[in-house]
């Protein structure tokens, strides 16, 4: 599986590794020989896609060496153009802070021959830490531009498998993890047809944090597809060997016949630097929470904020009931649902899709006529809704069981009244709306945020009375 969230700079959405196809695109001898390379200065050519180019520029009031993971074919070689490099050189310059105006980086400008660089090297000519008492290690066994990183002191031990570009951006998060509640409001238990999972041990109220967890381990999707199996596999071993060991054998406890079943199996999907579309994507292993099972009406949500797991209970839970979260979109219709579980391996045992077919169908239904109202309240072409209609499409969420998505339904009604120039009912959803949406994407979130911001003063919302006018 591969679940996930969004944040500033991570999004995630649940897609299964499984889904890929898995190409390893490189030959043996090319990957073996850059595991634990010794020489700064190998030559040219010897190293293939392990070399790197750099370019000294000033951002702000400091010089900083910069170097290009040589993953395009077309940087350096014979006859070979800057294009992709600039691109990269461009996003360590945002990252920096930098403008495409604001520094004199000429973007591109001054890119050194390539030279074979061992991890030596990639350490010294990398940003420094970002605190000196983060006591991470790394970049260690790179293998075409993705390294090891690791903490073994930080939240119980860290492993990256990752460029040395996206474990800065990691090094740089605040891990600030407090274990969600305590003693745990769950046990671990065999659960018919599902193997292991977490069972309510007394009553959890909604919105209660059940655990926050930093990642044991963090691979970036592209290298573990593009390699081949025996460098996929030794580098899962040194980044777990280095973990301290209460830490691994949580890992390897976790479902899976080797590490890399273990990694599809349970892993949750984020980007960094983007959106799906155009960020790096990434697997992160949570071995505590990968025991939730999936359930098509989970009453667990979770969000991930870099890099960091919190799952929170999505409704009132009682005791003896099982903590589930979703691993594929609430919103397909059962028949897909079902399709996109198998794909990732397994026949859904949760109760939707093992209940009476009439319950099926009366779901299939409410998501139809939740997909219809949803177009209609998003069309301001045509007057296709009333007030209510926000009412009606919150009601479905509430009665269809959709805990973990009340929040963007109650901003929806919330919002159309505002529409009609409702105030009072207006701020009533808002109310709830900034409720749901501080479980689902945290109290400070800019959702929840705006919501509260509505509900204070309708009027004042640029939404106000817009329908209204439409109608005139
Ligand atoms: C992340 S693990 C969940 C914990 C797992 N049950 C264990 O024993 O460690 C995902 C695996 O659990 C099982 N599983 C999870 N949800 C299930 C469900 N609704 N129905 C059947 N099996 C399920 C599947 O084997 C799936 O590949």
């Amino acid at each position: 599986m591969a679940f996930n969230n969004s944040n500033r700079r991570i999004f995630a959405t649940l897609i299964a590794l499984a889904t890929y196809t898995f190409t390893f695109a490189f030959g043996a001898t090319d990957s073996a020989h850059m595991l634990g390379g010794q020489d700064d200065e190998q030559p040219e050519g010897v190293c293939g896609r392990n070399c790197y180019s750099s370019a000294s520029g000033r951002v702000g009031q400091g010089v900083i060496d910069i170097f290009f993971l040589e993953a395009h074919p077309n940087i350096g070689g014979p006859n070979g153009t800057h294009g992709e490099a600039k691109q990269e050189y461009q996003e360590w310059h945002y990252l920096l802070g930098g403008n495409d105006k604001g520094s004199n980086i000429a973007a591109g400008a001054n890119l050194r021959t390539p030279a074979c660089a061992s991890p030596d090297f990639i350490r010294r000519v990398t940003l420094p830490p970002v605190s000196p008492s983060a006591q991470w290690t790394g970049p260690e066994h790179c293998v075409n531009g993705t390294c090891i990183f690791t903490n073994a002191a930080q939240s119980g031990g860290i492993s990256l498998i990752v460029s040395p570009q996206h474990a800065h951006i990691i090094q740089s998060y605040a891990f600030d993890v407090d274990g969600g509640a305590y003693p745990p409001p769950f046990y671990t238990e065999e659960i018919d047809g599902k193997g292991i999972g977490l069972r309510a041990n007394r009553s959890i109220a909604k919105g209660e944090v059940l655990m926050t967890r930093a990642p044991t381990l963090v691979a970036q999707t592209e290298a573990l597809v593009e390699w081949e199996v025996a460098v996929r596999d030794m580098m899962y071993d040194m980044a777990m060997a280095r973990l301290p060991k209460d830490r691994r054998d949580a890992f390897l406890a976790q479902m899976g016949r080797d590490m890399h079943d273990k990694i599809n199996t349970n892993s949750f999907q984020f980007f960094i630097l983007g959106t799906e579309e155009g960020g790096t994507r990434h697997l992160a292993a949570y071995p505590d929470i990968a025991r939730l099972n999936h359930d098509c009406r989970p009453n667990v949500h979770y969000r991930i904020t870099d890099t960091v797991i919190t799952t929170i209970a999505a409704r009132d839970i009682q005791r003896g009931e099982e903590l589930t979260v979703s691993y594929t979109d609430v919103f397909l219709p059962s028949r897909e649902r079902k399709e996109r579980i198998q794909n990732w391996g397994f026949e859904c045992a949760c109760a939707l899709c093992q209940g009476p077919k009439n319950e099926t169908r009366a779901s299939d239904k409410r998501l139809r006529r939740i997909e219809k109202l949803k177009a209609d309240l998003n069309n301001f072409q045509e007057m296709k809704v009333t007030a209510e209609t926000g009412v009606e499409y919150a009601a479905l969420h509430e009665e269809e069981g959709l805990y973990a998505h009340l929040g963007s339904a109650y901003t929806r009604a919330a919002l159309n009244f505002a529409l009609f120039g409702d105030e009072e009912r207006s701020r009533e959803y808002a109310w709830k709306a900034a409720e749901a949406l501080s479980i689902e994407k945290g109290p400070e979130s800019g959702d929840a945020q705006a919501m509260r911001g509505l509900a204070e003063d309708p009027r004042a919302h640029w939404t106000w009375g817009k329908r209204r006018q439409l109608e005139k």
